[in-house]
């Protein structure tokens, strides 16, 4: 029988993640929502025919499994909410908010609770999600098991031991999605520039992304090797290789994930 898993926040991720769920079979009334904007409750609900209150007391109480997925800046506000009854009721506690540490969740949950920190990605949607996992140490090897079953639902999982490192796994995956899309978006608008129509640019650099993905997780060999056998000497690639390293591109991404690591960081202080 699938444990009883309260949503706490049915939004975007909230609703890749049921869905994954439901798309490997688990079971539909296992699974209750709290979410306050009504629009997006009734969506979920006759979308995916599943459980969705106003009330985040009341789709906790008797769930084995607190699954947060609001917003860094409310979770202080949810979880006061909920403080007496996850006393009473010592569930498991999973988040993936940005930056919002095991240790807040715990302190403001009243303390003692096992927390399993998880960051995902958009592409949790269609199965091909990226997690990575931080299980705080009132977490047990089964309860470990169960999350990692969960998230196993949208896509790969990978625990992280260090949960000062849940800044950098945000900045590389659960931001990155966004990176690639903007790379898209640029290389796109860059050929219709040169006179391309969108849509003839818009297929060719969809595909492009779609089937270098592919190579990269499919063909066991290095994204170095894979970039060098696109690239002829002194060719079309080769230059434009050289226009990205002379431009800096390293440079911009070092910049870029560290400045997300540090939003993460700050995340946590603003909302303590
Ligand atoms: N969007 C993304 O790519 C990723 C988001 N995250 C994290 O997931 C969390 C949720 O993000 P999204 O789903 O994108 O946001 P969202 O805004 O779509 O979902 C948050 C939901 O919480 C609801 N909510 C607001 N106040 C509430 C309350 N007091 N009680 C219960 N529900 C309440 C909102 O109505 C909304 O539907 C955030 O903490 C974010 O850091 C993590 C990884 C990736
Ligand atoms: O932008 C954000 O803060 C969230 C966390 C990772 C992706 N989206």
């Amino acid at each position: 029988m699938d444990p009883q898993i309260a949503f706490i926040g049915g939004g975007n991720m909230a609703r890749s993640l049921i869905g994954g769920l439901l798309a490997q079979d688990f079971d539909k009334s296992a699974i209750r929502v709290s979410e306050p904007y009504t629009p997006t409750r009734e969506a979920l609900a006759s979308e995916l025919g599943i459980t969705v209150l106003d009330d985040n007391r009341r789709v906790a109480a008797g769930s084995a499994v607190w699954l947060f997925a609001v917003k860094p800046q409310v979770m202080k506000t949810v979880c006061a909410e909920l403080r007496e009854l996850a006393q009473a009721e010592r569930p498991l506690v999973l988040s993936i908010a940005a930056g919002i540490t095991a240790t807040q969740l715990d302190s403001w949950l009243g303390g003692g609770l096992p927390v399993v920190r998880i960051m995902p990605n958009t592409p949790a949607l269609l199965g091909a999600g990226a997690n990575g996992l931080f299980a705080n140490a009132r977490v047990d090897a089964a309860q470990k098991a169960l999350a990692e079953r969960l998230f196993r639902a949208t896509g790969l999982c990978t625990w992280i031991a260090d949960e000062a490192l849940m800044d950098t796994v945000t900045a590389l995956s659960g931001s990155g999605p966004a990176y690639v899309f903007l790379l898209c978006e640029a290389m796109q608008a860059a050929a219709v520039k040169q006179g391309l129509p969108a849509e003839a640019a818009r297929d060719l650099a969809v595909q492009t992304f779609v089937g270098a993905a592919r190579m990269l997780a499919e063909s066991g060999e290095s994204v170095e090797v894979l970039r060098q056998r696109v690239t002829s000497p002194n060719g079309t690639t080769h230059a434009a290789i050289t226009a990205f390293e002379d431009g800096g591109l390293r440079r911009l991404v070092q910049t870029a994930l560290d400045a997300a690591t540090a939003r993460g960081i700050a995340l946590s202080r603003e909302n303590d």
